[in-house]
This record gives structure tokens, sequence and C-alpha cells, in this order.
């Protein structure tokens, strides 16, 4: 026992001996070396992005500790955290730790016209995408290779909207009936988890039609619930990265914490970093729901796919209106032949434009409902617009257009509750000059403020109020104008995104919003439980939430 202690201790000794001589002996190289020609690159495995990225101003400290405390305020406060550095920092940029990587965040018109239109090859929205939801685990590496999926959302989906809004509002009525069945007397409703589920199966009735968009084991297990499972994916997968091996882990080793250790034991690609992130791909291969999901997907899609596809090979006319023109026709005909034609390629792509469109628009309704039930003269005044529109044209895709009241209310819903901290986060492929001659470094994640630009009074009158005709009153001025919609962006408006990758699914995700409030208002009557108020928006980090235990009641309409 006592000879296994002293061994022990003797080789502990030799270690922190070898580790010191090393450490002095790179002390005095350091010393000899002209300070302004130091580069941590020339003297151990470095990447140069860390060199670039100090010039970039630090919110908060950016000592080794220090900043890992910064990275878990983040997680908790992130939205004073963003308004903060777009207060002191506006005009230019400013770096925040996350627990993982350093976010460069740009504030101001200038910088985010910068953002808007640097081209793919220098900021990438899909490697931004790829790093937060995973999604070569996630989804797999395909999507990314060729992301037509985005162009056929954008052209084909919004194109025949028109054509298959009737079909759209009959899932809505049906969902709404299974979910919240009108009856005289008031029952409480989770809302989030209930309108998850009516969007859920409203939005697949355009996307895969009937009867596939009411099956249970697609709607609770695949569509949904595989949405819910890559946002998990995306929290777990970078919670073990956080601890094991993260850009910012390496930075604090090789520049703050023993930077000569590593660079004497071993090179940039043996190292037991690197060999934790190839353990993490693995664990993260094992824990994805892809598999799982996919195989699902394939099993429900299998009879859709034979029908549509395997006697006229996609080419012939269907009917604009039928179920036939489905979001799985558009991909087919836009998909190449081989690979991209395969069930499993086309599920899989299903399965993506169900995560980016179910929870989005989820959040956003939800929001409004919360603002709806504390406003009963709100209600009052949408339900006349809403009873006029319908009755010149129609539930109709027209008839949503018109409602001009209802875009201002649900932009304004959007504009304070549904925005995340920010917004255009791109992945910076070469490094990138911004117009204030700032560098971001090749290989860093960029993004723009978002929350803080609707909360800016150069853009708003009283900001931080909510007025629902905001939006209405300046169309109203400006002649009826088109202008300032809800689906557009603009500089004081970003809830979509800007620039060439705006979400492409906004001109659908306002149609349906319109269709899903107008007939929540005029089939119920709502209201909180006694003793209940508008509850408030729940944060991860930089991302908002509409709140996930918020109750509404809800009764038949009285007139
Ligand atoms: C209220 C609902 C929605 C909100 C608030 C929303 C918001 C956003 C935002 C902020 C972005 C990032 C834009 C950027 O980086 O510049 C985005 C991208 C995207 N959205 Fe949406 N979205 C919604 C609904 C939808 C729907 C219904 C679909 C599909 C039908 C969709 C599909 C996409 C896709 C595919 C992208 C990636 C675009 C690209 O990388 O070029 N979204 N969305």
């Amino acid at each position: 026992m006592t000879n296994h202690i002293s061994i022990t201790h003797a080789l502990l000794a030799v270690i922190a001996g070898f580790v010191f001589s090393k450490y002095i002996e790179h002390r005095t190289q350091m010393s000899k070396v002209p300070k302004h020609i130091v580069s941590p690159s020339q003297l151990w495995p470095s990447d140069a992005i860390f060199v670039q990225l100090a010039g970039i101003p630090t919110l908060g400290p950016s000592g080794f500790f220090s900043s890992y405390i910064s990275a878990f305020k983040f997680v908790y406060n992130a939205r004073d955290i963003i308004q903060d550095g777009y207060k002191k920092h506006y005009g230019h940029a400013f770096k925040v730790p996350l627990l993982d990587h350093w976010l460069v965040v740009v504030c101001g018109p200038k910088m985010v016209e910068d953002i808007r239109k640097a081209t793919d090859d220098q900021l990438s929205s899909a490697e931004a995408f790829a790093e937060m939801l995973q999604t070569d685990i996630t989804m797999g590496k395909s999507l990314r290779a060729d992301p037509y999926q985005i162009g056929v959302i954008l052209n084909t989906l919004t194109k025949n909207i028109p054509a298959r809004f009737t079909d759209v509002h009959d899932e809505m009525k049906a969902a709404f009936n299974d979910f919240i069945p009108a009856g005289e007397e008031w029952v409480k409703v989770p809302v989030l988890k209930t309108v998850l589920n009516i969007v859920c199966r409203t939005t697949n009735r355009l996307f895969v039609g009937l009867p596939l968009c009411r099956n249970e084991d697609w709607m609770a297990s695949r569509a949904s619930r595989y949405a819910v499972k890559v946002c998990l994916m995306r929290v777990s997968s970078t919670g073990p990265k956080h601890i094991l091996y993260c850009e910012r882990l390496r930075e604090s080793v090789y520049h703050k914490l023993i930077p000569y250790v590593f660079a004497v034991v071993s090179t940039r690609s043996s190292t037991p970093l690197q060999l934790l992130t190839i353990w993490i791909r693995l664990v993260g291969k094992l824990i994805t729901p892809r598999p799982a999901s996919l195989r699902r997907a394939v099993k429900h899609l299998q009879p859709l796919f034979e029908k549509q596809f395997e006697v006229d090979g996609g080419t012939d006319d269907v009917d604009p209106g039928s179920q036939s023109n489905n979001l799985l026709l558009w991909l087919w005909r836009q998909a190449q032949e081989g690979e991209q034609r395969t069930l499993t390629d086309l599920a899989m792509r299903v399965l993506s434009v169900n995560v980016a469109a179910i929870h989005t628009t989820s959040m956003a309704f939800t929001n409004a409902l919360y603002y709806l039930a504390s406003d009963s003269k709100l209600v009052e005044m949408l339900r006349e617009e809403m009873e006029g529109e319908v009755g010149r044209n129609g539930w109709t895709k027209n008839a949503m257009d018109g409602m001009r009241k209802l875009d201002s209310f649900l932009k304004e819903s959007q504009r304070l509750s549904g925005t995340s901290a920010v917004t255009l986060n791109r992945k910076a492929l070469v490094d990138f000059t911004l117009s204030d001659g700032t560098v971001i470094p090749a290989g860093t994640t960029v993004a723009t403020a978002a929350l803080p630009v609707h909360h800016d009074e150069s853009h708003y009158e009283d900001a931080s109020h909510f007025d629902p005709l905001r939006f209405y009153d300046i169309r109203e001025k400006e002649g009826r104008s088109v202008r300032h919609q809800m689906m557009t962006p603009e500089p004081g408006y970003v809830a979509f995104g800007m620039g060439k990758h705006a979400c492409p699914g906004r001109f659908f995700a306002a149609v349906e919003l319109k269709a899903l409030v107008a007939h929540a208002l005029l089939t119920y009557d709502l209201k909180y439980d006694e003793g209940e108020n508008m509850p408030g928006i729940e944060w991860f980090a930089a991302t908002s939430f509409a709140n996930t235990k918020g109750e509404i009641m809800f009764r038949k309409r009285r007139r």
C-alpha cells in the first residue's frame, strides 16, 4: 500500500517537474519574441480565430473562469445581456461567451446590412443551423449538401396557398373541434400543448393531406414530436459538448490554462479533446431521434409515395386544389434523379420542414391567444373585421389578406413576444470585414441583435407598449400601403429574419396564423380563469418561447 502511494507520488512529481520545466522553457521562448509579432499560433497549436476575436469587445469578463460564469449567466439572462450590448456597442459588434463558443453580435442598421449582403460563401446560414441544431446528426448530411426544400417552400408552396386554402381551413375546423370541443360551459385548456396539435394537423393537411395528417402515430410521434426531439437534441448535444469539447474550452486550454502541455504532448489532430469530439458524435448518433423518426416517416409516407409517383412518375398534372398537390409532390419535382428521389431522402425533408414550421407557428399562435384572452375589446374589434372579410370573400386567402387589423395585431404580438434575442445566425467561412473595420474571423458564429431592435425607440414610438393597431395605423396613414405587413422584414422588424435567408415559410405562416385566430375568435369566447393573467414569455439562452404552462378558458361563442 505504502509502496503504491510512493510510486504514485514519484510519478506525479516527475510529470509536474516535466510540465514545469516545459512551462519555464515556453516562458523563456515567449520572452524572446517581440510582443507585436507574438501570435499564439507561432508558439503552440492554435486557431488564429482566438487572436482575431480578441479584437472584438467582450460583454462582461473574458478571463478563463469569469467568462464561463458569464456563459452560465447567458443561459438564464441572454435577453438582458444582448440588450445591454446593443446599448453599449450600437453601430458596432461585441462578443459574448457561450458555453461552447463565442457569439459575435452586431447592432445597428449598417451592420445588419453588412450581414444581409454577405454571400453564402462568406457568411453561411446553413452552417450556422447545422451547428445550432446538429443537423448532420439529427437530419442527415444530404439536406445540408443541397437544401432545395427551401426554394420549394418559398416558391411552390407559397404559390399553392390559395388553391389549397379550403383544405387547410377544413382541417383547422376539424382539429379545433377535436381538441377544444365548443360547449356551453367554460373549459380550461393548456394552450401550447393544444395549439401544437392543431397546428401540426393543419400544416400537415397541406404537406401530406388526409388521412396521414390525422394519423395519431404520424402526428404525435413523428411530425411534431420529432421537432421537439430535435430541439432537445440541440440542448443535449451541446450539453456534453460544453463540458468535454468546445471551441471555448479549446481556447482556454490552448491559450489560457495549459497551453504548453498540449503543444508538447500531441498534435492538434490527435489531442484527447479531438478524440472526445468523435466520442460525442458517436453518442449523438446513438441518441439522435433520426433513425427511429425516419423509419416511421418512411412507413407512413410509403403509400402516398407509391400512389403519387409509381404510376405516372410524378409527371401527370394534378388538380391544384386536390390533396395530391402537396409538399411530397413539390419536393419530388424539384429533386434530382437518383438519391434525392428516394423515399428516405424525401421523408427526411418532409420532417425537416415540419421542424421549421410547427413550433414557430405554434409559438406565434399561442402568444396571440395569450394577448386575446386578456383583452375583450380587441377581440370584438377583430371579430368585426373578420366577419366583414369572410362575408365578402368567404374563407379564402383573399379574405385573410384583407384582415389588416389582424395582421397588425399578429405583427405586434411577434414584435414583443415572438422574437429571440438574436437572429440572422451565420457562420463565417472566411474572415469577414464589417463596414466599421471589425473582422469576424473564419469559423466564428455571428448574429444580429433582434429583440433590442423591436424595443428600439428609433423604430417605434413608445416601443415597449403593446399597441395592436400600430402597424394598421401606419399602413392607413400611408394610403392603405402594402408595406409593414406581418410577413415583411424591415429594419425595425426581424421576426422572420432578413435578406435571402429570411424565413421562406413566412407567407404561409401569416395566412395560417390569420385563419387560426379568425377561426378561434369566430367559434369561441375566451378568457383567463378567475385570478389568472397573461403568463410571461419563457427563455432558454437567446431563444424565447411562448409560455409552456399557460391555460385559457374556452366556450362556444355567445352572440
Ligand atoms: C410564425 C412562424 C415562423 C417564424 C417566426 C419563423 C422564423 C424564422 C426565422 C427567424 C428564420 C431564420 C431567418 C434568417 O436566418 O435570416 C427562419 C428560417 C426558416 N424557416 Fe421559418 N418561421 C416561421 C414559420 C415557418 C414555416 C411555416 C416554414 C415552412 C413551411 C418555415 C421554414 C423555414 C426554413 C426552411 C428556414 C431556413 C431558411 C434558410 O436557411 O434559408 N418557417 N424562420
